[in-house]
């Protein structure tokens, strides 16, 4: 069974997401938006690494494969690692509407086991916006871009003024993020948003 819950239907007034037209062009890797990010950043040794390219339209495709560190039965991924995949490609079209915003509601369905070593296909899409709550979905397949749906989730973020992440943030890694000068060239690009 499957589908997601009523807080996930975008409501009347929602409107089509449009893509922002200093988005990377489609097929660019997008890179990590933190290094210290389990989902992408590259300073996390036992982080899913999850590399994410920008797509048509408001969609991303991303890929990541599974690591012995992150099994939560014997030589299988553990379900929280791949909400993790499906959240971070969802978070990934951020990047499309250069728009920051967080994760606030996240509906998972694990359709099929994915076994260590397996490289997840992910691909995720903007599907509404209304307001500050952006509506979005995601599949994960096994076996190829175009094999069977492993894992599929429904999202809504919502749009947070940068200052989220300093008043909530542990200070220390506040800090040096905002001593790294591409840390903040990325979030000031995300700033200045028509
Ligand atoms: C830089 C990008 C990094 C991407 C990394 C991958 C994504 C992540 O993992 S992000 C980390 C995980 N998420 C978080 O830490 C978020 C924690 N939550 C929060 O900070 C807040 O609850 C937050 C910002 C989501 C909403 O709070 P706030 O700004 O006060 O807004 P609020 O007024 O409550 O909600 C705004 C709208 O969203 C709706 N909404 C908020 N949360 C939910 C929810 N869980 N379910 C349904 N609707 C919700 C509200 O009903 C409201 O709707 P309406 O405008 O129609 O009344």
């Amino acid at each position: 069974m499957s589908g997601s819950s009523a807080a996930l239907q975008p409501p009347a007034d929602a409107v089509k997401p449009v893509r922002h037209p200093d988005a990377p062009a489609p097929g660019e890797l997008l890179g990590a938006h933190y290094g210290g990010c389990f989902g992408c950043g590259g300073d996390q040794p036992h982080g899913l690494h999850l590399e994410a390219r920008a797509g048509e339209g408001v969609r991303i495709t991303a890929e990541f494969t599974v690591q012995a560190a992150h099994q939560g039965a014997p030589g299988l991924a553990h379900g929280g690692v791949l909400a993790t995949a499906l959240d971070e490609t969802l978070g990934s079209l951020n990047w499309l509407l250069r728009t920051v915003a967080v994760t606030g509601r996240l509906e998972t369905d694990f359709l099929r086991p994915v076994p260590v070593g397996t490289t997840l296909h992910l691909e995720a899409e903007v599907v509404a916006v209304a307001g500050r709550k952006i509506y979005s979905t995601a599949t994960g397949r096994v076996g190829g871009p175009d094999g069977p749906v492993a894992v599929r989730a429904d999202a809504l973020f919502v749009e947070v003024k940068i200052d989220h992440f300093a008043q909530h943030g542990r200070p220390q890694e506040i800090r040096a993020a905002m001593e790294d000068p591409d840390q903040m060239r990325r979030a000031r690009a995300f700033e200045v948003n028509p």
